[in-house]
């Protein structure tokens, strides 16, 4: 089953919450947090994500491109996100932060850069839920997929079947009508899309036109 989770980041910052509430049938609301040091640009905090829980629908979904998380995931649980992905380039002790996560109750993901292997998770897989891809450089919205990260969601996805593991792979950043129907055949089943659905001037629609075309590349015999 296709997961959908469109990103704020793509989102006019002056109108927010009316965006989050513009989503009510995304499966996830995926908020960036940046820091200004893992990553250039610097995004959302708690008292903001706990405000935007408030209008929002679907369960928030946080992507921590910060450093040092393990300082900051009590706060963002308690501003009430539902699943956390952190970055195994981040976490100085990612096995010990995902069990923190798992004591938490909220899902986890594991991120990894375009430049990190997927063997970068392979001794983690029994602590997450779901493996999030980055698709792009992280940092900003609206840049073009890279095609090789496709090639390690083909690894991942037949590393997890040959180990008989269910567990999510989340793409992340470029994902369009153009994009989404070879990120899903390569493996992907959850897919974040920033700019395709808050960058258009009906959220809800495009949000719709994506998820068809991705469910449309899982069913044999559509072409999209
Ligand atoms: O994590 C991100 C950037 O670091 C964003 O979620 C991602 O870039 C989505 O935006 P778009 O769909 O516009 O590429």
């Amino acid at each position: 089953m296709i997961w959908m989770a469109p990103s704020l980041l793509a989102a006019d910052p002056a109108h927010l919450g009316d965006a989050a509430a513009a989503v009510p049938d995304a499966d996830w609301l995926h908020i960036d947090v940046m820091d200004g040091h893992f990553v250039p640009n610097l995004t959302f905090g708690p008292p903001l994500v706990q405000a935007l829980s408030r209008r929002a629908r679907p369960p928030l979904d946080l992507h921590l491109m910060i450093e040092a998380p393990e300082r900051s995931v009590e706060q963002y649980v308690r501003a009430g996100a539902r699943r956390i992905a952190v970055h195994a380039e981040a976490a100085g002790h990612l096995h010990r932060l995902l069990q923190t996560l798992g004591s938490l109750g909220v899902e986890r993901a594991v991120a990894i850069n375009p430049a990190t292997p997927p063997e970068a998770v392979e001794w983690v897989l029994d602590e997450c839920e779901a493996i999030l891809v980055m698709t792009v450089n992280p940092g900003w919205g609206g840049q073009r997929l890279i095609p090789s990260t496709l090639r390690k969601v083909e690894r991942l996805r037949a590393t997890l079947d040959s180990r008989g593991l269910d567990r999510r792979i989340v793409v992340d950043g470029g994902i369009d009508l153009e994009t989404v129907a070879a990120a899903v055949r390569a493996g992907a089943d959850t897919l974040v899309a920033g700019s395709a659905v808050f960058g258009s001037g009906d959220p809800a629609g495009a949000l719709a036109r994506l998820r068809a075309a991705a469910e449309g590349a899982l069913s044999p015999g559509k072409s999209n």
